[in-house]
């Protein structure tokens, strides 16, 4: 029997890291995706193939007429610790140990803020909790993907397996979340290039919040406010106009709040300020940042925008939101 499993990336529209500290958050599913095909093998082991993530670690060198390769196995063996423990966790749930190959291929850039780390757990856990037979709901997936989040990572919302598992537009807060109707936003995403890793980011905000709670704790509960604001904005009955307006003014706030935190970059404030100045009515860093991603908010002006972070050295990637969370696209017997 063989599965091929799909989930989604995600952009966090308001409140990343904040929400770590119990704060809630906006975020949406986009339509790039991670592919994950298991199928049982004959030796009993796990076998993970993943295709397109670069090995860390890996040293080469040449005389005349030789090549060495020196590789370090912990850092490559660690890259790949979220698709181990995403095995791992449900194989223990079926109480079943089994030989199991795992293919992945993405369409999603690594480190870049828009939950490689949660659609590559997800669709994992969909496609071998397929396999076992094991019937769990979206809902229960998304558990299990923050778990995974929570045994790489140390510290995790799970705000970015829940979208990823569950589709759509969602406001997100300890563990809860409810479902926005969904708002077809003109927005612009901006890659730098670059990777951040959650994991590093999270404890650089932890590390300064332990050193200066006064400081920083009022900076949390700014952003946590800065997303009441946004969710009564979507719900609110105003013109697109004004709502997209009033979007963009707190978008910008909470940039100015993650840039307080130390999780911006020259790069990502470089895109963030050549959107606005390209007409953009709100930009901001997305996901845990460090480097990755921003986006921004452009009614009527997404392709200026795409220019503008062009010019300053990013990438554009105009996305839609993706109503579907983790799809099963393929059952083969
Ligand atoms: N296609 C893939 N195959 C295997 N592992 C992957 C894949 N994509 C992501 N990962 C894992 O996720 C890690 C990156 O996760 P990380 O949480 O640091 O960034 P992100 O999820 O892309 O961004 P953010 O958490 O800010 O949204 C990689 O180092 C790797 O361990
Ligand atoms: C930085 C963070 O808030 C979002 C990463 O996309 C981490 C988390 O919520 O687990
Ligand atoms: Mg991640």
């Amino acid at each position: 029997m063989r599965v091929l499993a799909s989930a989604p990336a995600k952009i966090i529209l308001f409140g990343e890291h904040s929400v770590v500290y119990g704060k809630p958050a906006i975020a949406a599913a986009i339509d790039l995706r991670t592919y994950v095909r298991a199928e049982f093998n004959k030796n009993g082991r796990i076998r993970i193939e993943a295709k397109d993530i670069r090995t860390p670690g890996l040293t080469v060198s040449f005389s005349e007429d030789q090549i060495y390769f020196e590789t370090d196995y912990g850092r490559a063996a660690e890259v790949l610790s979220y698709v181990r423990e995403a095995i791992n966790l449900v194989m223990e749930e079926a109480d079943k140990q089994k030989g199991v190959t795992v293919s992945i291929t993405s369409q999603i850039p690594v480190g870049a803020g828009l939950g490689s780390s949660a659609a590559v757990a997800v669709a994992t856990i969909g496609a071998v909790s397929k396999l076992l037979n094991l019937e769990l709901s979206n809902a229960e997936i998304a558990k299990l993907g923050h778990k995974v989040e929570l045994l790489v990572q140390g510290a995790s919302s799970g705000i970015d397996p829940t979208v990823s598992a569950v589709g759509g537009f969602l406001y997100y807060q300890n563990g809860s979340f409810e479902s926005l109707p969904v708002v077809e936003l003109p927005i612009v995403v901006g890659y730098t290039g670059s990777s951040g890793s959650t994991k590093e980011l999270v404890a650089k905000v932890r590390k300064s919040f332990d050193e200066m709670p006064e400081i920083i704790d009022p900076i949390l509960n700014s952003m946590g406010k800065v997303v009441e604001k946004a969710k009564e904005i979507i719900l609110a009955e105003y013109d697109k106009e004004i709502k997209f307006e009033l979007l963009g003014r707190l978008m910008n706030i909470n940039h100015g709040l993650l840039d307080a935190l130390g999780v911006s970059t020259k790069s990502l404030s470089d895109l963030v300020y050549a959107s606005r100045e390209a007409g953009a009515l709100g930009a901001k860093i997305t996901g845990a940042g460090g480097g990755g991603c921003m986006y921004a908010l452009a009614p009527e002006k997404q392709s200026e925008v795409a220019t503008a972070i062009k010019i300053a050295g990013g990438m554009p990637m105009i996305t839609k939101i993706s109503k579907e969370g983790l799809r099963i696209e393929e059952v083969e017997k």
